[in-house]
């Protein structure tokens, strides 16, 4: 089946969702649960947008194989040109949901599509995983899945690895082989998406330190979410099922994040792409190229949430007369100038790309690590501007039922501003609320921090990995020039 509709995805989550808990509670249909359903629409939405005529040669490329259509993210770039295609789609999915949906499937899609091209580094642990590989690119990008992943092993205690845990399998590890396939017990620790995900991608990006080369926990993987004795379990939802009034971003684009469990889950050997090995282990997402495609995604998803959140400070200067205030706009430039940074950064990285070892064109790695180091920190920054600029009207926020009810004059009265009636300046007050303020709000900050590694470690692989060499000759030549002279 080529790029799905939105109800071609429903019709398929229906049979394919993985086994989903939360609040105790195990839900039997994702598709119609108050703490899901909201979020299969949006995604829903999503792939509609791929039939929209407005959209369509946007959002999809035909098939090399079918002919057919199939989703942008798939399409293994050849030229700069092809860079710019992929992140213009990737760009008008994020701007749907103003950023706030990190993990739309193009994120994944991105990584098979570059893992796929690089299929001789699978076959260096095994001939048949670089066919595996390939296989099951060509699987999602023409059934056009929606996938998640999980990486992390549980924080029990970090100042060990996995193997020294009080329980060898705490985190997820190889209990056996079998004929069939591998079977794995334990847990990771995260995987947001997952109750809206018809495959799990399992890969280590933590590195691997245990001595042994067949040690338990080197493997990488993709199974279907309903995996017999997979399970996810949830953190409790952000889509309080308010309105869209009271909840702009809450009711729409609420994620979720699991906890997954094994329980001697089979992973097919078809499905193994790496296993016994950990050097290739540790060097999957770097040496591929993958990382650097996934940081492509992200960086569109980095400029659309800019967007959205300079369109939301500039709406309350403008909403409650503070744009004159020197400071007001100081703050707001600088997200102007976090807004052009992540634009410029993500051209550069397409203006500078070029053909990876593996010939796949491949967008400049420097401006994606900025954007990678920057963006933990700019976010969190700009929810604080936004919390200086907004105030006490970020809590003078009646809901819906208030501003329909008894009090609704008073309120009509009272929390007008200068350029709106009070039902506007409440609803955008609310939505710097959910940006700012409500638990959606702080999740999403949590999640700028950490959700593509802890920033600490991430600047330190920078400091290793980057060519520093022709700075540190260019300060020696200056010397030397000084004394020649
Ligand atoms: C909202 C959200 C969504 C996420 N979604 C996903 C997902 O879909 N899939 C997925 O795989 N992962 C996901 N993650 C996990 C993410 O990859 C991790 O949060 C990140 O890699 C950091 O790991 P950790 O959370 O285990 O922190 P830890 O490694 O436990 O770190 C905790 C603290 O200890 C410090 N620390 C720990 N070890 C070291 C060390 N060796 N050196 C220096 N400092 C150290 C850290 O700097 C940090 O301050 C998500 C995270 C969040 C918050």
């Amino acid at each position: 089946m080529p790029a799905r509709t939105g109800a071609e995805y429903i019709r398929d989550l229906r049979e394919r969702q993985g086994e989903v808990w939360i609040s105790g509670e195990r839900i039997e249909d994702v598709t119609t649960h108050p703490a899901t359903h909201h979020l299969v629409q949006s995604l829903a939405h999503l792939y509609d947008m791929q039939h929209d005529p407005a959209w369509r040669d946007i959002l999809t490329y035909l098939s090399p194989t079918t002919n057919e259509r199939v989703g942008m993210s798939f399409l293994q770039p050849q030229t700069c040109e092809d860079l710019q295609r992929r992140s213009t789609m990737m760009l008008a999915w994020a701007r749907y949901s103003g950023g706030m949906m990190g993990r739309t499937p193009d994120y994944l899609n991105s990584s098979y599509m570059a893992l796929s091209a690089a299929s001789s580094y699978f076959a260096a642990n095994r001939q048949e995983f670089a066919k595996n590989v390939c296989r099951y690119y060509e699987y999602i990008r023409e059934n056009d899945l929606c996938l998640t992943h999980t990486l992390i092993n549980p924080q029990a205690n970090r100042s060990v690895g996995a193997s020294e845990q009080v329980d060898p399998y705490l985190a997820a590890g190889v209990l056996k082989e079998t004929d069939a396939g591998l079977v794995i017990r334990g847990c990771r620790m995260l995987a947001t998406l997952a109750p809206f995900s018809e495959e799990i991608t399992v890969f280590p990006s933590t590195v691997l330190k245990e001595q042994s080369n067949t040690n338990r926990y080197a493997y990488a993987f993709s199974i279907p979410s309903n995996t017999p004795g997979l399970k996810f379990i949830c953190r409790e939802s952000f889509d309080l099922g308010r309105s869209r009034y009271d909840h702009p971003l809450g009711s729409r684009f609420e994620e979720l994040d699991a906890i997954v469990v094994f329980d001697d889950v089979l992973v097919p050997w078809e499905r193994v792409f790496l296993y016994g090995n950990n050097e290739l282990c540790n060097n999957v997402y770097g040496q591929t190229g993958a990382v650097v495609h996934m940081m492509h995604q992200v960086a569109a998803k980095c400029v659309a949430k800019t967007e959205l959140l300079l369109g939301i400070a500039c709406s309350i200067a403008e909403s409650i007369q503070i744009g004159q205030f020197q400071h007001v706009q100081e703050k707001i430039a600088e997200i102007i100038i976090n807004l052009e940074t992540m634009k410029a950064l993500l051209r550069a990285s397409e203006a500078d790309g070029a053909p990876n070892e593996f010939g796949l064109m491949t967008p400049a790695r420097p401006p994606l690590d900025a954007v990678r180091s920057l963006y933990p920190r700019m976010y969190p920054r700009m929810v604080e501007i936004l919390q200086l600029l907004g105030a006490s009207g970020l809590m003078a926020i009646p809901t819906e039922a208030d501003v329909e009810g008894p009090e609704g004059p008073a309120i009509e009265r009272y929390m007008q501003s200068a350029r709106h009636n009070a039902r506007d300046r409440i609803r955008l007050f609310r939505l710097a609320w959910d940006v700012t303020s409500s638990a959606f709000g702080a999740r999403q900050v949590l999640y700028e921090r950490f959700f593509f590694g802890d920033p600490v470690r991430v600047a330190g692989g920078l400091y290793m990995s980057y060519d520093k060499q022709p700075v540190i000759k260019y300060v020696q030549d200056l010397l030397d020039q000084g004394q020649v002279e």
